[in-house]
């Protein structure tokens, strides 16, 4: 015979709905970024002891909702999430209560040209830096480099132009975001590091700021035409380099379909998936560079 048990606390809820929203009245964009979990409470002793789902509204309605109320901004998180409380409480007479609790990732504009971007953006929090100094024989290598400086451009990005088979869904599209954390690394001439006249902290600064510039500036057909012209903008300006590499993930923002909801979705909306992502990795280096010796090896995921 088993033995008498009580259900103890609980609570349920859909967690981690990352939720971007775009304002786009003028072309001065706004950018918000949370991550909602959204859990209830009350009393769901059916549902654990009978099977009875007649008071569980399902995590996936909890999820639609936060979507379909980021469609009127979000304000503050605190404010969003009253506002998810009082829904939840009030739309169902067993929904007690509750737990609401959101991260928000803040952004700045990108300064572009000495002046703030109206659709470019830079997380804030910031990139690491990084440096790998190789010695072989009479030769000495410099390699730069940074990760994580995540990016986002909220409009002047698409992907067209494919090749479509069988299993393409993918819907082709001229205005979508674009977004990615880049790690890239830059090696400096041997000549230049062995003159000793290369100031790294300024050439560090000065990369960081042209890899913004070249984010921010263009249309933007593909990521991988997008670190062209990054890498364009450093190689212009660097002679002391001699290549760069990149890895960036895209990192995908999908328009969600709040039409069920009877509401319009023109681009402001965006599920931010963390995986899977899409991995763009490419080299770029002048014609005729100083031999790179063995300086690369042991940097993990570079072509
Ligand atoms: O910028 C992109 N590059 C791709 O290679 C690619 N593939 C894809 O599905 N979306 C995108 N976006």
């Amino acid at each position: 015979m088993s033995s008498k048990i009580v259900l103890g606390k609980n609570q349920y809820g859909k967690a981690e709905n990352r939720v971007v929203k775009i304002t786009r009245d003028t072309d001065r964009h706004e950018i918000e970024d949370l991550n909602v979990t959204s859990q209830l409470r009350g009393d769901f002793s059916a549902a654990h002891f009978e099977g009875d789902n007649g008071r569980v509204v399902p995590t996936d309605t909890q999820k639609n909702t936060v979507y379909a109320f980021a469609r009127d901004g979000i304000g503050s998180p605190e404010e969003f999430l009253l506002r998810l409380a009082k829904h939840f409480t009030s739309e169902f007479d067993w929904v007690t209560g509750g737990r609401w609790e959101a991260e928000q990732y803040a952004w700045e504009r990108i300064i572009a040209n000495g002046k703030e971007h109206d659709h470019s953006f830079v997380r804030k929090g910031q990139e690491v830096r990084n440096a790998v100094v190789v010695r072989e024989g009479d030769s000495t290598y410099v390699i730069s480099g940074l990760s994580d400086l995540t990016v986002l451009k909220s409009t002047q990005s698409g992907f067209e132009g494919y090749p479509k088979d069988k299993y393409t869904t993918l819907q082709e599209t001229s205005d979508r975001i674009l977004a990615t954390a880049v790690s890239a690394r830059w090696r400096y001439n041997n000549d230049a590091v062995a003159e000793g006249r290369i100031d790294y902290n300024a050439a560090y600064e000065s990369v960081k700021a042209l890899l913004l510039e070249g984010f921010s500036e263009q249309y933007s057909k593909a990521l991988q035409e997008t670190l062209y012209q990054m890498a364009q903008k450093v190689l212009d300006a660097h002679p002391e380099i001699d290549e760069l590499r990149f890895s960036t993930p895209n990192k995908h923002h999908f328009v969600v379909d709040l039409s069920p909801f009877g509401l319009d979705n023109p681009n402001e909306v965006f599920f931010a998936a963390d995986r899977p992502y899409g991995l763009i990795e490419a080299n770029f280096e002048r014609d005729l560079i100083s031999d790179p010796g063995n300086a690369w090896d042991g940097i993990a995921g570079f072509c």
